[in-house]
């Protein structure tokens, strides 16, 4: 009955369809509109909006917290724990300023029931999106989220006038560790570099798994000098012994720094910082590189130990 539309109705019943009818079976069509959850959360306060007046509406589950329209913390609540089957999906609260009455939430539920397959769905896509970018070894993005974050803060940079620093980062002699250790071994390494990183880089900056022993760390509002001096700190850092698989173990890696330049695109600013890369290995791995913006001279960091 929801999915018919209002020419069905009439000719099926002789009659328009019904308002309240006719309200829940647009919203039900514009819920299928979108697998994006802000968007479908949008469409949902609006579609409730003249049935159960709010002026916010807060969805909380374990992947998401997101607030639609004027969230009063202080005000009247009306809230929904979502379940479809078995499944949790999380929680829906309605607020404003007037108390909420028995038979505001009765509608409430009425419109829940049209929101649950849609959600799921959306719950699905966002989770299926999180996995197709993020490395499973590591928890950190993968190559595909390192593209699309730097086109995006590529952007971002140009239009703010803003500076933008990139380093690559290469695990040295790594094979080694996996020909004498085992894989498991080589695995563990690459998850304690990894924690290493996300925990020496500031917190807007993201850091990504480019492939193998390799990574990449995209630094916006940073010039050339702040990203080699960060770079310094994760050859340090790196340097610790660590134990894993009952080996305390010692790793070096080698890390080519560049900063954004008015021709760059996203290509060429990650081959530069590849380059550079690729020079701290030819000059001795264990060191930081940093390529001139300009790309005409470089400076490398030696290490102080090794
Ligand atoms: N354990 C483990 N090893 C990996 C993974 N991905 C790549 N490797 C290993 O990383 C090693 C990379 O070796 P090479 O490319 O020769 O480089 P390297 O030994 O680090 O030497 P340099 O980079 O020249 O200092 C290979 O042995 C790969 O098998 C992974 O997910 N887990």
């Amino acid at each position: 009955m929801w999915s018919e539309c209002h020419k069905c109705y009439a000719a099926r019943y002789g009659e328009p369809m019904p308002a309240a009818t006719a309200a829940t079976a647009d919203l039900l069509l514009q819920l299928q509109t979108t697998l994006e959850i802000q968007d479908l959360l949008c469409l949902f306060s609006e579609g409730v909006q003249s049935f159960v007046p709010h002026s916010g509406l807060r969805y909380r589950h374990s992947s998401n917290d997101l607030k639609v329209g004027v969230w009063e913390d202080g005000s009247y609540h009306c809230r929904k724990v979502l379940v479809l089957v078995d499944e949790d999906l999380g929680e829906l609260v309605l607020s404003r300023s007037e108390p909420f009455s028995g038979e505001d939430s009765r509608r409430f539920d009425s419109f829940i029931h049209l929101l649950l397959h849609p959600l799921r769905n959306a719950l699905r896509y966002s989770c299926a999106m999180e996995n197709a970018h993020r490395d499973p070894l590591t928890g950190l993005g993968n190559r595909r989220a390192l593209d699309a974050t730097l086109a995006r803060d590529l952007q971002l940079a140009r239009r703010r006038g803003s500076p933008l620093s990139v380093l690559m980062l290469d695990l040295d002699r790594f094979k080694m560790i996996n020909d004498r250790y085992g894989h498991a071994v080589g695995d563990c390494l690459l998850r304690h570099f990894s924690r290493i990183l996300s925990e020496t880089v500031r917190s807007s900056d993201l850091c990504f798994r480019y492939g193998g022993e390799e990574f990449a760390v995209i630094m916006p509002d940073t010039d050339s000098n702040s990203a080699n001096t960060l770079a310094e700190r994760i050859r340090q850092a790196v340097m610790l012994p660590h134990c894993c698989g009952g080996h305390p173990l010692q790793m070096t890696v080698s890390i080519g720094v560049t900063s954004l330049t008015d021709k760059d695109n996203e290509r060429t600013l990650l081959g530069r910082a590849d380059q550079a890369l690729y020079q701290a290995k030819r000059l001795g791995r264990n060191r930081t590189h940093l390529a001139n913006p300009a790309g005409t001279s470089s400076i490398d960091t030696a290490p102080k130990c090794s």
